[in-house]
């Protein structure tokens, strides 16, 4: 008998995407759950539960086994560094992780860089030898150049859009991000034919459109 697999899956701008890309590689995934609001969602057709988390808590859920799976961006996968295997990058969702600032922006002393991504922006300043004061945000960081918070972010750029409306310009890109399927170090044992079945379907599908 095929394990059923839990799947944690980020709601948010990443769902529809990764739901479509299953339902391409094969998997009966009902489009009328794109809009559910339910929690946790049996998808038997697919041998799998969904257990619709905050992208941010995916890897936090796979890491200690309450999902074998999980559906998540490479910035969470940066910024958490949880214990999991990350096994394909699934080449949807993509966007860069980028430190950004106003176009007149000049080096100051000790510079204030405010992000949601601390760990991330810590890194990368402390491997350049640039001593920062990280401000951790949640979310409308560009506000933060504009108003006097910090000298610069680190944040995330799409089509690039939020930056010209507000002004600000990209100085340096520190990653690519696309989101990536990760497994429990556990699960990828004791369920390895379920989950090498479906990283096999996905990787044909994406394989395909590349
Ligand atoms: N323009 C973008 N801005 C932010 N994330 C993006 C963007 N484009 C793709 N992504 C990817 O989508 C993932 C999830 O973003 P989403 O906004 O749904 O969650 P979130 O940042 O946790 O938002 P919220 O705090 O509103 O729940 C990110 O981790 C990133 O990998
Ligand atoms: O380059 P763009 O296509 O404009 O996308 C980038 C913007 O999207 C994200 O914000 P989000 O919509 O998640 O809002 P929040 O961070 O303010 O919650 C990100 O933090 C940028 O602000």
């Amino acid at each position: 008998m095929q394990d059923i697999l839990k799947v944690a899956m980020p709601k948010g701008r990443i769902y529809k995407q990764a739901s479509r890309l299953f339902r391409e590689a094969g998997l009966m995934i009902p489009e009328d759950m794109d809009d559910s609001r339910r929690l946790i969602i049996p998808v038997p057709e697919a041998g799998m539960e969904f257990i619709m988390a905050k992208p941010v808590d995916v890897p936090t859920y796979v890491e200690y086994g309450v999902a074998d799976i999980g559906v998540v961006g490479k910035d969470v996968l940066m910024e958490e560094d949880r214990d999991v295997y990350e096994l394909l990058d699934l080449g949807i969702a993509r966007c860069r992780m980028s430190v950004i600032g106003l176009p007149d922006w000049q080096p100051v002393l000790n510079p204030r860089v405010a992000t949601k991504y601390p760990n991330v922006a810590s890194q990368y300043f402390r491997e350049r030898g640039q001593q920062v004061e990280v401000i951790k945000l949640n979310g409308s960081i560009e506000l933060a150049p504009l108003i006097g918070l910090a000298d610069r972010i680190v944040d995330m750029v799409e089509t690039g859009q939020t930056l010209r409306d507000n002004g600000l310009v990209e100085q340096e890109e520190i990653f690519a991000i696309t989101t990536r399927l990760i497994a429990n170090r556990v699960s990828y044992r004791m369920k390895n034919a379920t989950i090498q079945a479906l990283c096999d379907k996905l990787q044909l599908m994406i394989a395909s459109v590349r």
